[in-house]
């Protein structure tokens, strides 16, 4: 019996739209990330998905995309699991600052590195490794066994703790995983066999 996981980077923040560096800081959705969100929960409800079990970050732009999904899928009466293991990775002092502006002050190739380097973090932030150093170990310790035993479980998080999870999951090196965007909204599903390997990755 396979178990199937749903990752769901969360809905067009606020400060997506403003194009801020975001990481730990907490807006809520724009009108645009409300209905990403309420698109996804209506495209799972159509492929028949009803998941077991539901993950979340401690950040609201996750959170209230996890509703909004929960809202278009019929689903109330249910338990959700809120952890900082799955929040965005922390983007330390570049958190609040515009992209342009930083790339103007230091640089396309260093914001570049910042941005998608593996293990190079931003100045008193998480570099990709920081963040799947945290991720990785909550996934396994309490989602992957789930999953094994044939449930199914949703998590609405962030792009670059979701990237963390997708590294480990399909096996990628760092340059591949670094090249993968996750848009907002977006959803990924994948089989998981009892041995806690990928059986295959759905397109929805
Ligand atoms: O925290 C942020 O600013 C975004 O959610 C992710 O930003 P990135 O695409 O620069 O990693």
């Amino acid at each position: 019996m396979t178990g199937t996981l749903i990752l769901v980077r969360h809905g067009q923040s606020e400060w997506n739209l403003k194009n801020l560096f975001t990481g730990w800081r907490n807006p809520d959705l724009t009108e645009q990330g409300i209905e990403e969100a309420r698109a996804t929960g209506r495209a799972l409800k159509a492929a028949g998905i009803l998941p077991d079990l539901y993950y979340t970050s401690a950040l609201r732009r996750a959170q209230h995309t996890l509703d909004l999904m929960l809202e278009e899928m019929g689903i109330e009466n249910l338990t959700i699991t809120r952890n900082v293991a799955l929040n965005e990775r922390d983007y330390g002092d570049l958190s609040g600052l515009n992209k342009d502006d930083a790339r103007a002050r230091w640089g396309e190739e260093q914001v570049h590195v910042w941005r998608r380097s593996y293990d190079v973090p931003p100045p008193g932030g998480e570099s990709l490794k920081d963040t799947a150093a945290r991720t990785l170990p909550y996934y396994e310790a309490e989602i992957l066994p789930r999953l094994k035993q044939g449930k199914t479980a949703l998590i609405a998080a962030h792009g670059n703790s979701l990237r963390a999870l997708v590294m480990a999951i399909e096996g990628l090196s760092p340059e591949e995983i670094l090249a993968r965007e996750i848009a907002t909204g977006e959803p990924t599903l994948y089989r998981i066999g009892p041995d806690g390997k990928l059986v295959e990755r759905v397109v929805l």
